[in-house]
Formats: structure tokens, sequence, C-alpha cells
């Protein structure tokens, strides 16, 4: 990676701007441009975030750009499309966003892009798929957001919930960003305990922990009812995407990547625990997976499957 770190986001609606506006508080970018099909939006986004520069710590150029912009940034992130509306799933968005998705990964393609695509627009499970097909790019370039922010969730619940730091909780929530994700039990911690260890020596009630998942399946449908949209928490799980690559932390995160045949499943996207590097992904973590577990994510692989079987069909896409 070169040393001006820039990036390139496209869609300036709520979720774009979210990240663009952690990124300018958190800092660790040297350039963001902003692309948006409303040409005026973006220019009038990059205004407003310019005129807080100078009683933000970071310094960095802010701009509204085309997709000429794309050539030689580092990181593209695709926030463009349609929003749930009350009581839609995100799959439901699926013919309309992949119509937008294609011809913005087209225009990326066109534009000699050489870097990593970051996918938040919903069924992000899907569309990182349109992504990676479309453009033609290796896998270890294409993350979708996935479970990231599930994850995010879950940790703040299970910390307000046990009143221990979120820093100390490890969760993986797995399979598709949707309503048949679900979390390894097995595989959560609280600090250097299983889950499982802490609940039963506390005799707390495992009802309550699958109340707590519960409420982080339904959070984007309580969020939107309340308030039309979610977007600070996937704004901030961006943020510490880009970072993570940036910054070559090889941190793991759960996020949607390419399968070819680990897990014994093959060619989708899909939420699972990765390391993440300066090239991308550099690894899928294996998780072991109990049989319940393990059934829990062939349903959601099948789901995926299905649509992507759709909406390969409707790309031309044989292979
Ligand atoms: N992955 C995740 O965890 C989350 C994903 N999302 C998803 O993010 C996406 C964006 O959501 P919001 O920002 O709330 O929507 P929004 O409606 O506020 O913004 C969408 C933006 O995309 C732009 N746009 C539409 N078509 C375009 C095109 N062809 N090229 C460039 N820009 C285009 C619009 O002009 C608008 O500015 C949705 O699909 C939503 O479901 C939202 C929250 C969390
Ligand atoms: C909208 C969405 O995908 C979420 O908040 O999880």
């Amino acid at each position: 990676m070169k040393d001006n770190r820039k990036v390139v986001l496209i869609g300036t609606g709520m979720v774009g701007m979210s990240m663009a506006y952690s990124l300018m508080n958190t800092g660790g970018i040297d350039e963001l441009v902003l692309i948006d099909i409303d040409e005026e939006k973006a220019k009038g986004e990059a205004m407003d975030l310019n005129h807080g520069l100078p009683y933000s710590m970071n310094k960095m150029v802010i701009k509204a750009g085309n997709y000429n912009e794309c050539r030689d940034a580092d990181i593209v992130v695709i926030c463009a499309g349609a929003n749930q509306k009350e009581g839609q799933t995100r799959l439901e968005l699926t013919k309309v966003n992949t119509r937008i998705i294609k011809d913005i990964s087209l225009k990326i393609k066109y534009s000699g892009f050489q870097g990593i695509v970051i996918v938040a627009s919903n069924p992000v499970d899907i569309l990182s798929y349109v992504v990676y097909k479309v453009m033609g790019i290796d896998k270890s370039k294409v993350i979708g957001t996935g479970t990231l922010l599930d994850t995010a969730r879950m940790r703040y619940l299970l910390s307000e919930y046990l009143d221990v730091s979120s820093d100390d909780i490890e969760a993986y929530i797995l399979g598709e960003h949707g309503d048949s994700s679900f979390i390894s039990w097995m595989n959560t911690y609280v600090g250097c305990k299983t889950l499982i260890e802490y609940v039963e020596e506390r005799n707390l009630d495992m009802n309550d922990l699958n109340e707590i998942y519960d409420d982080v399946k339904n959070a984007a449908y309580e969020i939107i009812e309340r308030k039309k949209a979610t977007y600070y928490g996937i704004g901030i799980s961006l943020n510490k995407l880009i970072l993570s690559i940036f910054n070559d932390t090889h941190k793991i995160l759960c996020v949607s990547a390419y399968l070819e045949h680990e897990y014994k499943h093959g060619d989708i996207f899909i939420g699972v625990p990765c390391i993440i590097c300066k090239e991308g992904i550099k690894e899928v973590v294996q998780l072991p997976l109990n049989g319940v577990d393990q059934a829990k994510f062939d349903d959601s692989y099948e789901i995926l499957r299905e649509i992507k079987r759709e909406v390969k069909k409707e790309l031309g896409l044989n292979s």
C-alpha cells in the first residue's frame, strides 16, 4: 500500500456518511472521495464535512468526485442503494440492489481500480458475490460487512447483561447478515472462560442469553421502526474494518467472505470470522461447530445459495 491512504465512498446516504464522519473523527486515512448518483448531494456532504475539519484533530482531503478517483484508491466502500422499509427483510432488497451494484461494480472495474472493495449495501452477502463476479477480482479483495455489526450488537448486549467490558467478550455471529444468522455459543468467551462455563458458575439463565440473541437479530427491525434506518453502528463498524486493513492488524473480524471449499460449502459469500490484513482477507478462521451450530450454518448457506442462483441468472453468469 502507498503512503497516501485513499478511500472512495460510493453512496453518500446515512450509512456512507456515518462512516465518513467516523473516519473524520478517528483519522487514519489521508483522502476520502465521495461519489453518489445524486452528485449535488455528494458535493454538499463534502462541503459539510470539510467545514468541520478546522476543529477536527485529523487532517484529510475530503472531496466529491467521479469513478476515475477509484483508479489509485486503496479501498472502495459501497453503501449505495435502497435500504429496508419498515417490516421489509434485507433479502427483499435483492432485485433492486443487484442492478445498482452491478452497474457500480462495472464502473469501479473500468476505472482501473486495483484495491480492496468493501460492501455494506444489503443484502450484503449476495451483493458481495455480485461485486466479486462482476469485477472478477481476487476473493481476498472483496469483503462484505456481513455479521460485523451483529457481532458488535451481541458484544454490547452481553457486556450489559454480564457487567463485563465488551473488550473482554469474544462472540462470533455466523451466516447471513439477516434473519438466518446465529451465534455459536460454544465459541463465545468472557475473558478466558467459555460463556457457558461463566453462566453455569453464576447460575445465570441460558434463556436470557437466547433472548439477547433474539434482540440482536431483531435490532435492525426495531431501529427502522423507530427512526427509519440504522447507520451509526454500521458506520463505526466500517471504520474498524477500514483501519484494520490500513494498519495491517491481522485482527479477527466476522465479515462476509467468499468460501470455496472451506466449511464444506462453496461459491458463496457468508459471515465467518476472518483475519484481516493489508491485502484484505488473509484467512477464514475455521471454528469448531457442534451439530446444532452446523445445522444452522447449513440452513443459512442454503437460503443464500437459493438467492444466489436467482442472481446469477439475472446477471447471466453460468459459472
Ligand atoms: N451491512 C449492514 O450492516 C448495513 C447495511 N445497510 C444497507 O446500506 C445501504 C444504504 O443504506 P442508507 O445509507 O440508509 O440508504 P440511503 O437511502 O440513506 O442512501 C443510499 C444512497 O445511495 C445512493 N445511490 C443510489 N443509487 C446509486 C447509484 N447507482 N450510484 C451511486 N449512488 C447511488 C443514493 O443517492 C443515496 O445517497 C442499504 O442497502 C442498507 O440496507 C444499512 C445498515 C446496516
Ligand atoms: C439495516 C441492517 O442491515 C442492520 O442494521 O443490521
